[in-house]
């Protein structure tokens, strides 16, 4: 049976009205970021749900497209714990690519499709602070410096405020800055996890390259629609949830605690996907619960 365009239409009321002038936060993986088309579908989404009265902020990551960048500099890319080793030239580095590239191209598709997008980064009013991260521990190895990583401490709403209540879409490339002007490289999903706690947001997603977190990794066929925060610990340590799924899932599980009303971990190749897991009775991806 075919759905009428109006009955689609009526679907979304409900969701609209619940909707309707919260802050939402969406982070976008380097992962996707390659497919223009997958890109633009994104950013539509984006814009259509700020024209429907809810206030969507983007936190962008970049990771392959930083690796790439470190390898014509004669660097080989390096993560522990799905984190990236940072020293002082790789940090450049991922700052070039980050805010002189993506979030630059992000901010011109919005605008390309009707929005307003104004790019930011921790730097700016310096709402993004960090401190160094602490040794990263590796089980039967010597702890790891992860060199110009950052944790994030403090977020300032202000600034995102400001431009959220005039209409802005705000873009932000997670770099942080702390006090003395040092700056740090903080994984994208552990940023916009703390945006979406200072700005009392009412959804948070992460947008990535696979359907959601798999039971075993390599079967997209066992995806788990939702699990409690609680599991987190047992899913790593079970080695399930591995590389860059475990910052994702951390900042699931640290936005659900914090009052966040939802967390979910969908796939960006999937046309419209957000538009789908908000607005229909589709569920889609990984839901992360509080308890
Ligand atoms: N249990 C799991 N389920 C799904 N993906 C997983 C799981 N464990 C590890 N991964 C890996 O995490 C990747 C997503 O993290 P990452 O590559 O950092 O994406 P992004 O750039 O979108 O942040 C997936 O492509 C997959 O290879
Ligand atoms: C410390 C750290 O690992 N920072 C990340 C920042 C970008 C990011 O998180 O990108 P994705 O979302 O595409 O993974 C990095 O350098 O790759």
């Amino acid at each position: 049976m075919t759905v009428k365009r109006e009955q689609v239409l009526i679907e979304a009321l409900p969701y609209i009205r619940e909707f309707y002038d919260s802050i939402m936060v969406f982070k976008i993986g380097g992962s996707i970021m390659s497919d223009t088309a997958v890109l633009e579908d994104f950013i539509q989404d984006v814009v259509l749900l700020r024209y429907i009265g809810i206030h969507p902020i983007i936190v962008h990551g970049g990771g392959p497209e930083i690796s790439q960048a470190m390898e014509k500099f004669g660097k080989k890319a390096e993560f522990v714990g799905g984190l990236r080793v940072t020293d002082r030239e790789t940090l450049s580095i991922a700052r070039m690519v980050l805010l002189g590239h993506i979030n630059a191209e992000l901010v011109n598709l919005i605008g390309k499709h009707g929005g307003k997008g104004i790019g930011l980064s921790g730097q700016d009013g310096m709402f993004l602070k960090a401190k160094k991260k602490a040794l990263q521990m590796v089980e039967g190895k010597e702890p790891v410096d992860l060199g110009f990583v950052g944790d994030v401490e403090k977020v300032d709403p202000e600034i995102l405020m400001i431009m959220a209540g005039k209409g802005y879409i705000p873009v932000i490339s997670p770099i942080a800055t702390d006090d003395q002007g040092n700056n740090f490289n903080v994984n994208a999903d552990t940023a916009a996890g703390a945006v979406a706690i200072a700005m009392r947001a009412k959804k948070f997603f992460s947008i990535t390259d696979v359907e959601g977190v798999r039971m075993n990794p390599d079967d997209p066929a066992s995806v788990i629609s939702e699990f409690p925060a609680s599991d987190f610990g047992r899913l790593v340590a079970e080695g399930i949830i591995k590389g860059g799924m475990i910052p994702k899932v951390e900042a699931c599980v640290s936005v659900v605690r914090s009052g966040v009303e939802k967390a979910h971990i969908i796939d960006g190749r999937k046309h419209h996907a957000i538009l789908l897991e908000l607005l229909t009775t589709e569920g889609i991806g990984t839901m992360i619960s509080r308890s």
